[in-house]
This record gives C-alpha cells, sequence and structure tokens, in this order.
C-alpha cells in the first residue's frame, strides 16, 4: 500500500513540475510514456511480490509454507499491479503532489477500513447481490482481505488438504461452506479490473486538462485521426466542466512598422502562392492564440470571463542558420508563441510551418518533435537523476541509437561545461548548471530548430558568455528561437530581432536596423581629465553645433542623446572636438549607436500607450483647486464641470500634461491653468461611454474636448 502512495505521488510530480511536458516536446510519444511506466512498476512489483513471499517462508509462516508458492506470489504480484493501474487512473485527476499525498493516504486508510469489513464477511457470502460484490470488488483492498482470508483458512484443512494447491485454485475451500468466490476468481478480478484501471487512466489523461490546461475531446478515441494521426490535432482547452465561451478572433490592426508590414505581405503572398522559401526554417502564418473566456464556478450560468488574445497574428520568416531573437516585455505573447510551436498549447488561428510541417496537423506535429530541441523557461528536470542520466535519457527520447546514446552525452556535457558535475544528482545543480543542462538537453540529438526560451536566466556573467560562445557556435546547419530579457544577449546573438508586445509584433529586422529606426540616435560621452576640464565650453560647443543639451552629467563625464538628423554635421563636429580636446580638458569622446534596450523601451511605451488609450482607461486629474476629475487616459482638453458663466457659457478647461513612467504608462505630469472653452469645441463622443462604464453618480467627469491640433504624438 505505500508503494501504491510514492506511486501516485511520482505520477502527480511529473505532471506538476511539467516533466511530462517536456518529455512530449522532445518527442516523447504517450504510448512510450505509459509502456515505460508499466514496465517500471511490473518489475518493481514482481520483485516486491517476490520477497514477501520469501520472507514470510523464511520465518516459516503456515500461510506461506503450506499454500503454493506460485498461488500466495501470484496473489501478491497481481494485488500490486491492481493498485499500480488504480495510481494510474487517480493520477489523472490529482495535479499537485501535495495532493497526491492526501489521496493516497485517503485510500490507504480507506482500504484499511473496508478490508476490516470484508473479513466479518461482507459481502462474500450469499446475502449479498452479486452486483454488490462486484461493486465491492472493484476496490482492490477488498479483493486482497478475501483472497488473504480464504488462504488463512486454507493450511487448517484436514491431512493432505492443508494449504492450497496451484490445481486446486478455481475449486472451493472445505472451509469455506458459503462459496461465492474461489482464489481464481479473485485472480481475474485483479488482472480484468487491473486492465480496466489502466485503460480508464489513458483516456482520463487524455480528457483532464494537462499542466498547459489542453485536453481531448470526450470521445477523441471514436475519431479515426486519433488513431492514423491524420487530420487536425483536436485538442481542446479548458476543463470538461467548463463551459467555454465561444473564442472571437482578435480585431486585424495592420502593423505600422513599414518592415512588420513588408514581412507580413511578404509571408502572405508566400502562403498564397504556395511556397517555402528553402532557406526558411519556421515561417508564421498569422499565428493566434486566443485564451477563451469561462464561466466559473462549473456551470453555465456563473459570469463568464472575457477571452484573452495573447498572440494577435504573428506572419515571420525565421530563417536558417541563424539565431531569431524575440523579445518582449512580460506577458507580450512570446511564450505563448513557442507554447504553439512546440505543440504544448494549441493555437488558435493561422498556421506555422516549421521544415515545411504545418503545427496544425498532429502528423506534422510528430515530424517537428523529431527536428526540434526546446530549452523551456523553466528547468524541468529530475532532481534524483544524474546530467549524464538526462542527457541520456533526452538522447534516447530522440531515438539516438543505443550505441551512441553514451559519447553524445558525453560531447554535450562537455560543450556546456558540465563534465566534472555530470554524475552529481541534478537536484544539487545551482541554478546556472539546471540551465545549462537544460541548454545541453535543447541541442541533443542535432536538432534543426532549437527553442532557446530565456535560456540564460540565473547565469553568472562568465558562464552566460561561455553559453553565447555556445549558442553563437550551434547555429550553423539549424535556425534557433531566443527568446531573452537581455539586451545584450539579444545583440550579440540575434541575426534577427522582433520586438513583440501585446500579443502583437512591432518591429523586426537586424540589430543596426532596429537602432537606427527606433532609437533616440547616437550617443556621445564626453569625460574629462582630472584637471584642466572646463564642462561648460564643452556644453556651449555641443548646443552650438549641433543644438543638444546633456543628457546625463557628473563632475568627471557628461553623455548627449544625438538625433539622427544631425548625422550629416558629426564628421566634422567630432573633428574639431578632437581638436579642442586638450583645450576643454577632455580625456576620451565615445560615440555609439542608441543601445537596443533604448529601442526596447520606446516600442514598449508606444505599445503600452496604444491599448491603454484604445481601452479608453480613466484616471484621476486633481485640478489646483484640490477638484478631482475622472478623465480617460491620455485626454489633452478636459472641460470642468460647473464653471459655465454668461461670460464663458461652455466653462473651463484645462489642457493635461502626460508623461510616461519606465513601465510605459502613461501617467499625469500637471495641467496648464484654467481657460475658457472655446464657442467652437465640441465635447469628444467617447464621453458618454465612459460615463456609462463607471456609473457613480458622485463621480465627477470632465469633459473631453478634441481639436484638430491635439492629436498624440
Ligand atoms: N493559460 C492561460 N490562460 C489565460 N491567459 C494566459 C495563459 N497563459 C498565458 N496567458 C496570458 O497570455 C499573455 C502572454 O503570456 P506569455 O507567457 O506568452 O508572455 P511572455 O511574453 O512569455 O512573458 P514572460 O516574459 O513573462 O515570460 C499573458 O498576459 C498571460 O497572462
Amino acid at each position: 500500500m505505500f508503494g501504491f502512495v510514492f506511486q501516485i505521488i511520482a505520477l502527480v510530480t511529473e505532471k506538476e513540475i511539467k516533466l511530462r511536458q517536456a518529455m512530449t516536446m522532445m518527442g516523447l510519444f504517450d504510448s512510450a510514456y505509459w509502456l515505460s511506466w508499466l514496465m517500471w512498476e511490473t518489475i518493481i512489483t514482481f520483485l516486491s511480490s517476490l520477497f514477501i513471499v520469501l520472507f514470510g517462508m523464511m520465518f516459516k509462516f503456515d500461510f506461506f509454507l503450506k499454500n503454493d508458492f506460485i498461488v500466495v506470489f501470484l496473489l501478491f504480484f497481481l494485488f500490486q499491479l491492481n493498485m499500480t493501474g488504480y495510481a494510474f487512473m487517480l493520477s489523472s485527476f490529482i495535479s499537485k503532489s501535495a495532493a497526491a499525498t492526501t489521496a493516497g493516504f485517503s485510500v490507504f486508510i480507506v482500504g484499511f477500513m473496508t478490508q476490516l469489513v470484508t473479513k466479518f464477511g461482507f459481502p462474500y457470502n450469499k446475502d449479498y447481490t452479486k452486483v454488490k460484490r462486484g461493486i465491492w470488488s472493484l476496490f482492490p483492498p477488498n479483493l486482497l482481505a478475501k483472497a488473504l482470508s480464504l488462504l488463512t483458512d486454507a493450511p487448517s484443512m484436514p491431512g493432505s488438504d492443508a494449504g492450497l494447491r496451484w490445481s486446486k485454485r478455481a475449486e472451493c475451500l472445505l472451509t469455506e461452506p458459503e462459496c461465492v468466490m474461489t482464489i481464481n476468481d479473485i485472480y481475474l478480478w485483479l488482472l480484468g479490473t487491473f486492465v480496466a484501471w489502466f485503460v480508464l487512466a489513458i483516456y482520463l489523461d487524455n480528457l483532464v486538462p494537462n499542466a498547459a490546461g489542453v485536453r481531448q475531446a470526450a470521445y477523441y478515441f471514436l475519431m479515426p485521426g486519433y488513431w492514423t494521426g491524420s487530420g487536425g490535432s483536436n485538442v481542446q482547452e479548458g476543463s470538461i466542466f467548463s463551459c467555454l465561451g465561444k473564442i472571437p478572433r482578435p480585431e486585424y490592426i495592420a502593423p505600422d512598422d513599414e518592415d512588420v508590414l513588408e514581412e507580413e505581405n511578404t509571408v502572405k503572398q508566400q502562403t498564397k502562392d504556395g511556397l517555402i522559401d528553402p532557406n526558411v526554417a519556421v515561417q508564421l502564418r498569422g499565428l493566434v492564440k486566443t485564451y477563451p473566456g469561462a464561466r466559473k464556478a462549473g456551470s453555465c450560468c456563473g459570469k463568464m470571463s472575457s477571452p484573452f488574445h495573447a498572440v494577435r497574428g504573428s506572419w515571420m520568416n525565421i530563417a536558417k542558420n541563424q539565431c531569431f531573437c524575440l523579445l518582449g516585455p512580460n506577458g507580450a505573447g512570446k511564450s505563448t508563441t513557442i507554447g504553439c510551436l512546440t505543440g504544448i498549447s494549441p493555437l488558435t488561428g493561422g498556421d506555422a510551418l516549421i521544415y515545411g510541417h504545418s503545427i496544425r496537423s498532429s502528423v506534422g506535429m510528430s515530424n517537428i518533435r523529431k527536428i526540434i530541441g526546446v530549452c523551456p523557461q523553466f528547468d524541468v528536470l529530475w532532481e534524483a537523476l544524474s546530467g549524464r542520466e538526462h542527457l541520456e535519457l533526452f538522447a534516447s527520447i530522440k531515438g539516438l541509437p543505443p550505441a551512441s546514446v553514451k559519447s553524445v552525452a558525453e560531447k554535450s556535457s562537455a560543450e556546456v561545461g558540465l563534465i566534472v558535475e555530470a554524475d552529481m544528482r541534478a537536484g544539487s545543480y545551482s541554478g546556472g548548471m539546471k540551465r545549462r543542462l537544460s541548454i545541453a538537453i535543447a541541442f541533443i540529438g542535432d536538432p534543426k530548430l532549437v527553442i532557446l526560451d530565456e535560456p540564460t536566466t540565473g547565469m553568472d556573467p562568465i558562464t552566460r558568455r561561455y553559453v553565447w560562445d555556445v549558442i553563437e557556435e550551434a547555429k550553423k546547419g539549424r535556425a534557433i528561437i531566443l527568446t531573452t530579457h537581455s539586451m545584450e544577449e539579444a545583440d550579440i546573438l540575434g541575426d534577427r530581432i522582433a520586438i513583440m508586445a501585446k500579443g502583437r509584433v512591432r518591429c523586426i529586422g537586424t540589430s543596426i536596423r532596429l537602432k537606427s529606426k527606433f532609437g533616440a540616435g547616437f550617443i556621445a560621452n564626453v569625460s574629462f581629465t582630472a584637471s584642466n576640464y572646463n564642462p561648460e565650453a564643452v556644453k556651449h560647443f555641443f548646443k552650438h553645433n549641433l543644438a543638444v543639451v546633456p543628457k546625463e552629467e557628473t563632475k568627471s563625464h557628461i553623455s548627449y542623446v544625438i538625433p539622427h538628423d544631425r548625422e550629416g554635421f558629426l564628421t566634422n563636429f567630432f573633428a574639431e572636438l578632437q581638436d579642442r580636446q586638450g583645450e576643454f580638458g577632455i580625456a576620451d569622446i565615445q560615440l555609439s549607436l542608441t543601445t537596443l534596450e533604448e529601442v526596447f523601451l520606446n516600442i514598449v511605451k508606444k505599445a503600452e500607450l496604444e491599448t491603454a488609450v484604445s481601452e479608453g482607461r480613466i484616471v484621476t486629474l486633481t485640478l489646483d483647486s484640490g477638484e478631482s476629475l475622472e478623465i480617460p487616459l491620455a485626454a489633452k482638453y478636459v472641460g470642468i464641470p460647473g464653471t459655465e458663466s454668461a461670460e464663458n457659457p461652455q466653462g473651463m478647461m484645462v489642457e493635461v500634461q502626460w508623461a510616461q513612467d519606465d513601465s510605459g504608462s502613461l501617467c499625469i505630469a500637471g495641467h496648464s491653468p484654467q481657460m475658457p472653452v472655446p464657442a467652437k469645441a465640441r465635447a469628444a463622443p467617447t464621453q458618454a461611454s465612459n460615463k456609462d462604464v463607471l456609473g457613480d453618480p458622485r463621480t465627477v467627469y470632465g469633459i473631453v474636448y478634441q481639436f484638430e491640433t491635439d492629436k498624440l504624438s
């Protein structure tokens, strides 16, 4: 029974920490997964049954000595096997290991009590119907209790009849006048219900949402496509009891960046022509992922949460022999995109081709799994296995010939610098070592596409640089998709970079292209010598020649952002500055293009602003008079209700000044003094709807006026 508790915990833990998901991503078939568990448990069950009987014989218990060895052994073996099937079945309903422990021990305690009841004759005598006996026998401990009672009584039978012979397993015992079940019947029940639990476990495993919230339809096994692998994937999201809302398509918004638009048009044209560019490894064809809204409380009457468009239609080509960096703030949709590409999360619309295989089809997905390697955002490792064992396991899952598994694992651990630690348990690895092992797993089996989701998180700078070299080296002959929050990493590794925000691709191109297009311009850093420096003269020189003021200034250095439109002046300007270096007391002058980080922040802020405005968010404006007005985000001219007079029939208004904080959120920086609303001013139509939304009669709403010139820049 304790074995049962451990089995259920092990199965649930594997699901909980997404090991199962990782193995599926790397190409493990469900059939292989279940078969390996079954084989392992059968071996364990066989050995433990053998030891139970041998120890019983060693301690000279009549139970073990007088009954035939095979009779007793088979009982323990089949009972434990049955409990294994029962554990598989129960584990489908449980997603947390803590709950698995509770469930395991609950079965243990309930089993103990029902065994006691069975011992007193219920329901294995003629007073009870077959149906009652059948239902009672579905719980494996009850069958064990009945069998133990039969085999305990058997040795007390007279003379040569003492003990149960294998040949007499289907006969009623003399000690059992009301014989309703022989030991052979119990064997058959145990075997039959084991098969039933096992089949039910596989069915429920498909039916109950997995770690990614994905499940099969209730009748999935009736669809020929499930068995042949043809047709689309029929997975669904949400629990079988949750009533999913209709999934609307996200509204199409044409990209405002010309490179993104061009990329989109190229892919659309290729899709229309049915062309597959041989240099393209991955093609995203309008990939859409919407998490459906669901009703809470398990009924169809609860309030519906609205669907969430995590990816709103991505059109991109990702080339071979390149590292493609996908950047974006938290929640941009990067991991969701990766989840769709790896088949973990079903896409809602569009498609993607990986080396010509569609992720929409289950055949395509199983072909894709043979050629991809994935390093997920979180390490999915078995604490008890060593680094080497992980690599050997994944090499086998990838289908490498058994003879080469050891050498491949050796090479992979060397590549990520884990030779010394290869035989240590992964549970004792540091965070950085675990990441390196996850990267090595992603590259095992020489996949043609490697997806690395924030691979260098938690690594020290030296290891990170080492891993960058590994990735740089690995680009040859394959495509790499990398998501990262390190702009330095993207700058160094990314041959092409796309920045996503709010589920949409906002810009795409090489690092230089993005910097020159979206950066503020050039950064000039001027540092001074310890003595004889003249910052005022330098500031005047910059202002006079380039019309710029310092962005940052300390005692020893000044930095400037020089806009792109001054590029033409830079050669002469810096030549003259160098000539006058001694006069100004300048120690060093550095000129660089703006950083990718700046580009990233600009893009993210813009996206944040767009969303806030389109959602019509309301904020509170506190006037100098202390009065508060509710106004829509980004509103520029706001009329103050109650200020109408004969002199100013439309009342007074203020001009609101807005600023963006570091996260890109718009906040009120101040407002102008009150001024009369011009006679020709008209209130913006959005006002009424905002009022309806808030609907609190005590709240005072500002009246938004729109003029030709107040569009957001
Ligand atoms: N199962 C889910 N159900 C509903 N919404 C989800 C689900 N999974 C993700 N989301 C939402 O989808 C959006 C995109 O999430 P995603 O994990 O793709 O972001 P990300 O760009 O990878 O962010 P990070 O950098 O934090 O990993 C987020 O707003 C997230 O809350």
